[in-house]
Formats: structure tokens, sequence, C-alpha cells
């Protein structure tokens, strides 16, 4: 079934106007593809060194024209509980790899931070300048020219993301996407969010607050909440990088093995030396690219990917445009309801049914284009899955369940838990901003207050502890982009802004920062363009100006004379702090060549 017209006319709206970067693109990638082993290109002494530490076998194969070598790339560190699994994978990646007649090698790692570990702390500002370090660290084990095709290992927030850069930039080689599937459920997120506001408000002490987050966080695998990190899974899934079914299935266990072993067989089937040649510059296309964005509104996923899957599709030579990405949620119903847009945690997800059956939905409906390249073949529709232990440690595939397993965890299109999708654009005198709606009440849509203005997210935890945040009021917390102080994640505001808001108080937040996917419950316009760094209107905003936050009419407003507004002086900031301290002083080149967050804030696209 080919995709709804609206959804055709969005992509073809694309297609037009990435033609400028798409064709000198895929010329690129075509140019660089191989029709023999890419190392055939080295000379003897680099390959002597390049298969140095092999197996006299691997270096007889390596030495000859036919045997294809798979590189991986690796995020593996045991700071994130996501991508500690990873440890072993090479291992099992090579053992795999040879009983495929291939040869499989490490190419390189790539550096990994777990934002939960920096959330609130000054290493966060260093967050998502990592996305494209990673990419730039992949590029160099890569940069040896030893491989025929390419597995990424990676999970979390900004390591995927810097990982597909990575795949599109060396978009002549094959790239399949390994996970390591979510932690064990532990103690449920909402119950984590109630003891986090207990403990702000100084009603239980930090042994018990320190009790219930590591009963939340406990073991190996991704955070079970719906956030960035599990927002990615969906995406490699329902963009065709990973096997079919492979995004939610618990670490070390029998099938999840399976699934790895699969994916670099299938990484070594599809190489030039093949018939099934999937160079992932070629398989990735403007429809992909608009299946990762239906899947996102679909599942209220994170509002870091209005940034991250702008900059991932420019790296393919693809222009998508927070107008496409807002007027998609329009069309898209929200079938998912995961923390923070619901109680269930992503395991709950995947026992309801999880990717196969949310794929088989939008396919039955229209609402996903199924005519795309996969890592796995033609056409999406080989996702609508349900994936199972095989035989012999291999991997069984049955057609998705009909209907959802838990009906209050995944719906129907025909039945959806709201209208439209989770991620809307605002545009007003302020400029333009991103709000996650899937996870904010509707009631709380529209809010008029006036604005209380902080520099920094300390100052607001501050005001707060000192009881100065009452009343109706929008906190204005700027300077916080990614040229001033490399646009941290203002998550640690959500348990404030949440206790004032049981409260009864009307509350909102704008920022040129960003906030966790983990953020839901307060209306927060975020990733203010132009930031306060630049003189944005948001440097102009005084305390007490009446602000208007209206996510139904995607408009944000200060509420002021145009002329007197405009003759404002911006405020300024003193950011002298934010340029030291934790390796901040190693990112200044970063901070100074990053561009806007609606071009995904980058420093390798303006
Ligand atoms: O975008 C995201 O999903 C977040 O960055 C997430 O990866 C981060 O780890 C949260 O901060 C965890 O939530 P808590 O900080 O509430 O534990
Ligand atoms: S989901 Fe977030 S907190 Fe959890 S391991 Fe990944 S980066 Fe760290």
């Amino acid at each position: 079934m080919s995709a709804d017209s609206r959804i055709a006319a969005i992509t073809a709206r694309i297609v037009e106007r990435s033609k400028p970067y798409r064709e000198p693109y895929l010329a690129r990638v075509r140019a660089a593809a191989s029709k023999n082993v890419t190392r055939s290109v080295l000379g003897c002494g680099n390959l002597a060194h390049g298969f140095a530490v092999c197996s006299p076998a691997e270096k007889v194969a390596l030495a000859g024209d036919q045997v294809p070598n798979l590189g991986i790339i690796t995020s593996y560190n045991d700071m994130l509980s996501a991508h500690q699994p990873f440890e072993t994978y090479p291992a099992l990646i090579r053992q795999a790899a040879h009983e495929a007649g291939g040869v499989a090698q490490v190419a390189g790692g790539v550096p990994a931070m777990c934002d939960g570990v920096t959330q609130g702390q000054p290493g966060m500002e260093l967050s998502l300048f990592s996305r494209d370090l990673i990419a730039m660290s992949a590029g160099v084990g890569l940069s040896h020219n030893m491989f025929d095709t390419t597995v990424y290992l990676g999970v979390c927030d900004k390591i995927v993301p810097g990982l597909m850069i990575a795949a599109m930039t060396f978009g002549h080689l094959p790239a399949v996407f390994i996970p390591a599937g979510p932690m064990t459920t532990g103690l449920p997120n909402d119950e984590k969010a109630r003891v986090r506001q207990l403990f702000a408000e100084g009603k239980i002490g930090r042994d018990e607050l320190l009790e219930a987050e590591s009963k939340s966080y406990h073991g190996p695998g991704t955070c079970t909440f719906y956030g960035t990190a599990n927002s990615n899974q969906m995406l490699m899934e329902i963009m065709g990088f990973h096997l079919p079914g492979a995004s939610f299935i618990n670490p070390g266990t029998p099938l999840r093995d399976a699934l790895t072993r699969e994916a670099t067989k299938r990484a070594l089937a599809i190489t030039a030396l093949g018939n099934e040649f999937t160079p992932a510059g070629e398989m990735i296309d403007e429809r992909s690219i608009v299946n990762g964005v239906v899947g996102l509104h679909a599942t209220g996923g994170s509002t870091n990917h209005t940034m991250h899957l702008v900059a991932m599709a420019r790296s393919a030579g693809i222009a998508l445009t927070w107008q496409d990405i807002s007027e998609l949620s329009d069309t898209i119903p929200l079938l998912a309801r995961v923390y923070p847009n619901g109680l269930a945690d992503v395991n709950h997800f995947h026992a309801a049914g999880g990717m196969g059956y949310l794929i088989s939905q939008l396919l039955k409906h229209g609402l996903l284009h199924d005519d795309v390249r996969t890592v796995f073949g033609q056409g999406l529709s080989s996702y609508a899955i349900d994936v199972k232990l095989g035989e012999n440690g291999t991997v069984a595939r049955e057609p998705a369940p009909v209907h959802s397993h838990d009906p209050k965890v995944l719906s129907t299109v025909e039945h959806p838990f709201q209208q439209s999708g989770g991620l809307k654009m605002l545009t007003g005198n302020l400029g333009k901003a991103v709000i996650k709606i899937s996870a904010v009440k509707p009631e709380r849509h529209v809010i008029e207050a006036p604005a209380k203005i902080f520099h920094d997210q300390t100052e607001m935890q501050t005001a707060f502890k000192d009881g100065k945040l009452e009343g109706d009021f929008i906190a204005v917390v700027r300077f916080q982009g990614p040229k001033a102080n490399g646009m941290p994640e203002l998550h640690k505001l959500t348990t404030v802004l949440g206790i004032l808001q049981d409260r009864g108080q009307k509350v909102a937040l704008i920022t040129d920062g960003r906030m966790s996917g983990a953020s839901g419950k307060v209306p927060s316009a975020i990733h203010m363009t132009p930031e306060a760094m630049e003189g944005g209107p948001i440097a102009r905003i005084r305390e007490g100006d009446m602000i208007r936050l209206d996510a139904t009419s995607g408009t944000i407003q200060v509420i002021i004379d145009a002329a007197e507004f405009a003759a404002r002086a911006p405020a300024e900031a003193d950011l002298s702090a934010n340029e030291f301290g934790m390796g901040r002083e190693l990112f200044a080149p970063f901070r100074a060549a990053v561009g806007t967050a609606d071009q995904g804030a980058s420093v390798f696209f303006h």
C-alpha cells in the first residue's frame, strides 16, 4: 500500500528541497563504491599493517580479493548501562563472520556519554557536541579503508545519531546497526519521578532517593523510559538499519546473541561482492527519513530528534525541516503510551506487540512508505513481525500480532491515544521552537503567564528552594543554546516545575536549551532559535513580560508592542564559567562553529 497522499506530498517536497545536496552526495557515494574488495587499493605495506594481528587463515583471506572484511565500530564502555553489554560483542561477531566465510575486525571505538550521569552537571555541556565527535571518531576507524561492510554498536542519545552520520559519510559501505537491548524492568519510572519530587521538597533524605534511583537503573541495558536512546532504537528499526525485531530484546539473552550473529552475517551478505549490494547512502532516502519522523510521532519520541534526525538526514544529502516534522505531526496519531507519555516502559511496549505491531498498524493505514530499502531487503513490510529464538540459536520470525497485547500501551490507528503526533513547531515573535505535547495534558497546551528570567538552571533551582517561584509563570531559561554553552539538557528542571504544576500553578518553560527525551509533563518550548547568544528575541524578554505559549495553534508570543520590543537591547550573560572545566575548554572550537538548532545544531552543516 503506498503512503497516504499527505505523507507522499511532504516526502515529495523534501525530495525537491534536497536535490542540491542529495545529487552530489549520491555521486560521491557511487564514485567511492568498489566492485572488488575495498582493500584492493591498499599497498602491501598498508595491508600488512592492517592484518598484522589476524590469524594466519585470516591473513590469507585478506591477502586475497574474494573474502569480505567487516569493520566493527564500537561505543563500548562501562559508564553507559546500555553500552556495557558491547564488551563481548566483537568476539561474537568475529565468530559469526568466520562462520559466514568472512573476516571481522574492530575498526575503531567512539566515545559515548551517559546523559544520566552528566544530567545537571558541567559535563552535560559536552553532550550535544559528542554526537559530531562520535561521527568523526568512527570516520577515523573506517578511514583505514580495509572494510567492505560495517556494523555499528551503539544505543544511546548522541551515539546512534553520530554513528548514522558516519554511516552516511561512508555511505558506499553497507551499515547494519546492532543494539544491546533494554534493561529489565525495575522501579517504575513514575514512582522514580514521585520519589524525586519528595526529595526536592525535603520530605525524604538522600539515602531513600539513591535507593529508588538504584532500583530504577539497576543493570545492563538501556534505561527503560522512552527517551532519546529508545527513540534511537525505534528509528534504526523503522528506517531499516536494524534487523527486524532487534530493538527491544534484553541483553544477555540467547535471542539477543542470535540477533547479533544474524546481523553480522547479513552485513557480510550485502557487500559489493554479493548480489544484494546495499550501500547505506543509497539504502536510506527521503522515504526512510519520513518513516523515521512518522515513528517519532506515533510513539511520542524524543524532542532531541528535532535536531539529531535533521543532522542525520543532512549527512545523506536530505534536507529535513521543523516544518516537515510539525506537519507530519498533524497527520500521525499517537499509538504508544510509554513513559513519559504514559506509565509503561519499553519492555511493556515490546510485550504489547512492539515495533512489529506498530509498523503493521502504520503500514495498514498507509502512514509509512513500504517501498524502501533496508538491510533486510526490499520493503518495510518485512518488519511487521514478531521475533523469537529459533532452532540452534537462530532467529525465527512470525507475523506481528493483529491486535495489541495491551491496548493501554499500544493502540490502533482507528482509536489512537491522541489524534496527532508528539512533536510540534512553535513560531512567533520570539523565533521558532519545538514542543513535545504527547506527554502534556491537553488542558495545559495553552498557557499565558508572566516571565521569570534565569540564565542558569541552578539559579532556577535555588529560586525554588528559596520559595520564590509562586503563582503562575513561564520560566525563561536562556543562554543555554549551542553557541552559548553547548546546549545542555535542563531535565533537572522537570522535577521543580512538576512539583509546582502538581500544586496547581500554571507553569511552563521556554529555553534555547534542550530537555531530556525523558522530560515530559510540563509544557516546554525548547530549542528556541535564534539563541540568546546570537541576539535572538529570547534575549530581549524582561522579567514580568506576559508570554503566551499555544501548542494548539503552534505559536509562542511575548505580548508587547512590536516597536518597543524591537527597540530593547538584548540582555548579555557572563559565560566565562562555561569555558573551562570538565573538558569544556576542549570544545571551544565546537561552540564557535556550531550551527543553529533547526539545522541540527551541528558543526558539519549550516
Ligand atoms: O534524552 C534523553 O533521553 C536523556 O538524555 C536520557 O538519556 C538521560 O539519561 C536522562 O537524563 C535520564 O533521565 P534521568 O536524568 O531522569 O535519570
Ligand atoms: S538511556 Fe540515558 S541514562 Fe540510560 S544509559 Fe543511555 S544515556 Fe545513560
